[in-house]
């Protein structure tokens, strides 16, 4: 195939592209589609995060503190140290690995799990329709696509009805366009080719038939992305993490300098003080905070996955345990989904095959949006309506809530509607009684309305049916829907679930509080949400949304739990006015009416079955609709957190404070408190059990409450065991200096196995908030911390890593004090926590408003 783009497609009838491409309306035989596929390639843009392993190698690497400090030890080398600089380099080298293969195999395990779920279109293969996953679609194919489709490729539209797309991703525009077969200009713009569909856009209703014409990155799609980087927007967590870093990096900047600064004042030999500094620096950064993240959430999505959450946006997990009010719409989470028809009645309430047909013809013939509730009333009873004629279609939407179609039927052209039962109502004038019709008086306008709430009240669906003779034309609009003759009632039901009560209580104890929004009626809403066991606390509907003013429903939505008769666009304003008020928002939905709030919420969850747009702006897809699985992702979520927090914790603690202290006591002391690579020994042994904090058990009372990011908390908790820390380690400085008068030698080498034991217990200590004998810590953590110790107590006597370290045996009575000082040190700790949980750790249900958040 020539390049297809240059034959500018738009602007040729179809029949000449389909000529000029060697094509037929037929569609591709699987043996040509195979051929086509070896030849462009899937039908993706290439992931450019999929980063390669090498590119993930170098990143370790991105720290400037850490090229700061390579390119020191090369100056250091060149000046005649080239032992002690091969051995900074080896162990830089090291840390480097240890995070790298740990980031490497989660990122790996991540990759495989989103796989799992990939939007699929239908194509027309040897003559079939069938589906197949998008990103096998080739050039040359024939696509069927409908309301809700994802559009996976680039194409010419052949055939199509009442077609709309949503273009917002390509053009900005946030309106559907109208699109349909037909020739445009050679040169027209994105959006005047309107006989054209592109990748990415997604289809708001009606369906056509499409030939595919450019796929992957040969896309419209795929030239701009290879222009940007498409970024969502940050999380919390992101953000938190990001505010985390800068703060360090303030701190340890001023701290390099300063250090540095003096030494040269004091007038210590420049490299060595630019190493020691540049080592204190690498000893500050969190630089296995990367690695640790994605560990956490690697194993977090994993076993997720094993609950059947499949996780497509990582960093989501976290607001996942965050996330304090959960907003779900009502058909298939709180109910079956599976609909029953449980009758069709005339206006008196009497059962009436008539409306029944006229609901079957509805049903059958309409062909904007395959759905559920159709499907339901085909299934119920086949009758036969081939002498029916379709004329024409005005496609369901959802803020119209009703579909039309036009017919011809018994010599007459008539317009059959179905919809909610009062959108359907009230485009009514008249109404059909047994015998004739008759328009609607206050009496018989009562009757109507009883017998829809008594249903209502018990639960059941009621949507509308009415007809009218309309003459025949070309086109129909929705301003042809009006003055219509009501026909009846159609009943619909649908079984509330029955574990759900048990796991809205579940989720009301996590802190979690469950609001439904639906577009169904508020009476059925209120039904269901009752034998689901959820208290009304305040019912809003669509109609009255409209009338409030923002301010106004700012104030009434903490009462509010139930929303019904919304359209999308309010069930986004519900998600927005809910994040406004300070809630971190989750939105549970399936439908297309559900992209605006999924896109707008901090959680956006859908399920297997949902479609493909929902889906796609998903950050968790449930592989069964179930709120129950939902649960155990809030506990995944919160355990990946605390995790993440802890480590962060322990090092802004005890490693942050030493080397604090150890800038300090480089001012007293006439000699280095401790040399720069075994600054960086220190740093790259306390690795090994500080990334396994990743994998550490957490208590359960953490995963009580959701948890924000509060900045304040950790520099809280920063200045006052830190300051604990150096209070400990002053004095630790006094008693060697002063008391053992240690020189540079034996100093060094008591700091050497003070500072990693310290660690080590404060990793103990500061994981949980209970007393520390009380919590037990994973295995792994325990094994980790022990082996590390061991080797820092032996390692003084190993040849000849003593002798490369620099490190030598400590007298008996040194170690005395030393582990003295570490036992009151704990004591200490132990007490502080205790203290500063009491009084300060008051930050579950964090105001946005209030509180900054880091
Ligand atoms: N195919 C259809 N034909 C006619 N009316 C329909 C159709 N689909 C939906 N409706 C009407 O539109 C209303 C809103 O649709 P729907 O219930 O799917 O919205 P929702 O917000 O997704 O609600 P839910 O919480 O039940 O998922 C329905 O209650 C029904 O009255
Ligand atoms: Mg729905």
């Amino acid at each position: 195939m020539e390049d297809k783009k240059s034959i500018k497609y738009w602007s040729m009838s179809s029949d000449k592209v389909l000529e000029e491409l060697n094509l037929t309306t037929d569609g591709l035989s699987s043996e040509d589609a195979k051929l086509r596929l070896q030849k462009y390639g899937e039908n993706s843009i290439k992931d450019k995060k999929k980063t390669s392993g090498l590119i993930l190698f170098l990143s370790q690497f991105k720290n400037p503190i850490i090229i700061i400090l390579i390119i020191a030890t090369l100056i250091s080398a060149a000046t005649g140290e080239w032992i002690d600089a091969l051995i900074i380099l080896a162990i830089v080298l090291g840390s480097a690995i240890l995070s790298f293969f740990q980031e490497y195999s989660a990122s790996n395990a991540i990759e495989k799990l989103r796989a799992k779920v990939q939007a699929k279109t239908i194509v027309l293969r040897d003559g079939k329709l069938i589906e197949i996953p998008s990103i096998k679609v080739v050039p040359g194919d024939i696509i069927k696509l409908s309301a809700g489709s994802l559009i996976p490729a680039d194409g010419l539209i052949l055939e199509s009805l009442d077609f709309f797309v949503n273009q917002s991703v390509l053009t900005g525009e946030s309106l559907p366009s109208e699109k349909e077969s037909g020739i445009v200009a050679k040169d027209a713009s994105m959006e005047e080719r309107i006989n054209c569909v592109f990748m990415g856009t997604n289809v708001h209703s009606g369906s056509a038939t499409v030939m595919v014409i450019e796929t992957g990155s040969d896309t419209e799609f795929g030239e701009i992305a290879k222009k940007l980087t498409l970024r969502p927007p940050e999380t919390d967590f992101e953000s938190g993490v990001r505010h985390f870093g800068y703060l360090l990096t303030k701190i340890m900047l001023i701290l390099t300098l300063t250090v540095f600064a003096i030494n040269v004042i004091f007038k210590r030999p420049p490299i060595d003080s630019l190493l020691f500094s540049v080592a204190l620096a690498v000893g500050i950064t969190p630089q296995l905070l990367p690695a640790i993240i994605s560990i956490t959430l690697s194993m977090g999505s994993r076993s997720m996955a094993k609950a059947g959450v499949i996780v497509r946006r990582l960093n989501a997990i976290e607001n996942f345990g965050s996330m304090d009010v959960l907003c779900t719409d009502k058909t298939g989470t709180l109910t079956e989904g599976t609909i029953r028809l449980d009758g069709a009645m005339d206006f008196e309430g009497q059962s009436s095959d008539d409306v029944f047909r006229l609901a079957y013809i509805n049903a059958k013939l309409q062909i904007g949006m395959t759905n559920s509730l159709d499907q339901t009333i085909i299934d119920a009873k086949d009758i036969d309506i081939s002498n029916v004629k379709k004329q024409g279609e005005i496609a369901f939407d959802f803020t119209r809530k009703r579909l039309s179609v036009i017919v011809q039927d018994d010599n007459k052209t008539k317009m059959i509607v179905k919809g909610a039962f009062s959108s359907v109502l009230d485009i009514c004038n008249s109404v059909q009684t047994r015998e004739t019709q008759k328009s609607i008086d206050d009496t018989t306008l009562a009757k109507i309305q009883k017998s829809y709430a008594d249903w209502s009240n018990q639960g059941i669906r009621v949507l509308g049916i009415a007809e009218k003779i309309i003459t025949l034309k070309e086109k129909y609009v929705v301003e042809d829907e009006k003055d219509m003759v009501f026909m009846g009632f159609l009943l619909l039901f649908d079984h509330p679930k029955a574990d759900v009560s048990k796991t809205i209580v579940e989720l009301e104890n996590k802190g979690v509080s469950l609001r439904i929004i639906t577009g169904d009626n508020r009476l059925v809403a209120t039904h269901t949400a009752q034998s689901v066991g959820l208290k009304v606390s305040g019912i809003l509907t669509g109609s009255e949304l409209m009338k409030l003013s923002d301010e106004a429903l700012l104030n009434k939505i903490e009462t509010t739990n139930l929303f019904a008769e919304v359209d999308p666009n309010q069930k986004e304003r519900i998600i927005m006015t809910l994040k406004k008020r300070g809630h971190v928002v989750g939105y549970m939905g399936d439908g297309i009416n559900d992209v605006p709030a999924l896109y707008a919420s901090d959680v956006s969850i859908s399920v297997d079955n949902a479609v493909d747009v929902a889906k796609e702006s998903a950050d968790f897809v449930l592989m069964e609709n179930s709120l129950k699985v939902l649960n155990n992702g809030i506990q995944l979520g919160r355990t990946t957190f605390s995790n993440t927090l802890k480590y962060i914790l322990v090092t802004t603690s005890a490693n942050f404070g030493n080397m604090f202290s150890m800038a300090g006591a480089s001012l007293f002391l006439p000699f280095l408190p401790l040399l720069p690579k075994q600054i960086l020994m220190i740093n790259f042994l306390t690795d090994f059990p500080a990334i396994n904090i990743a994998r550490d058990s957490v208590d359960s009372e953490i995963l009580e409450k959701p948890r924000r990011w509060d900045i304040g908390f950790i520099k809280r908790f920063m200045i006052t065991f830190g300051l604990i820390s150096s209070v400990f380690d002053y004095l630790t400085f006094t008693i060697l200096f002063v008391g053992f008068k240690a020189q540079h030698g034996i100093f060094q080498s008591s700091w050497f196995v003070f500072s990693i034991l310290t660690e080590l217990l404060i990793l103990l200590i500061m994981r949980t908030q209970k007393p520390f004998y009380k919590s037990k810590p994973a295995p792994i953590l325990i094994y980790s911390v022990a082996i590390v110790g061991a080797i820092t107590l032996i390692l003084p006597y190993v040849r000849p890593i003593n002798k490369i370290l620099d490190i030598e045996p400590i007298r008996p009575l040194i170690l005395i004090a030393l582990f003295g000082i570490i036992v009151m040190y704990i004591i200490t700790t132990e007490t502080a926590k205790h203290y500063f949980y009491k009084s300060k750790w008051r930050d579950n249900n964090v105001n946005r408003k209030n509180k900054r958040i880091l």
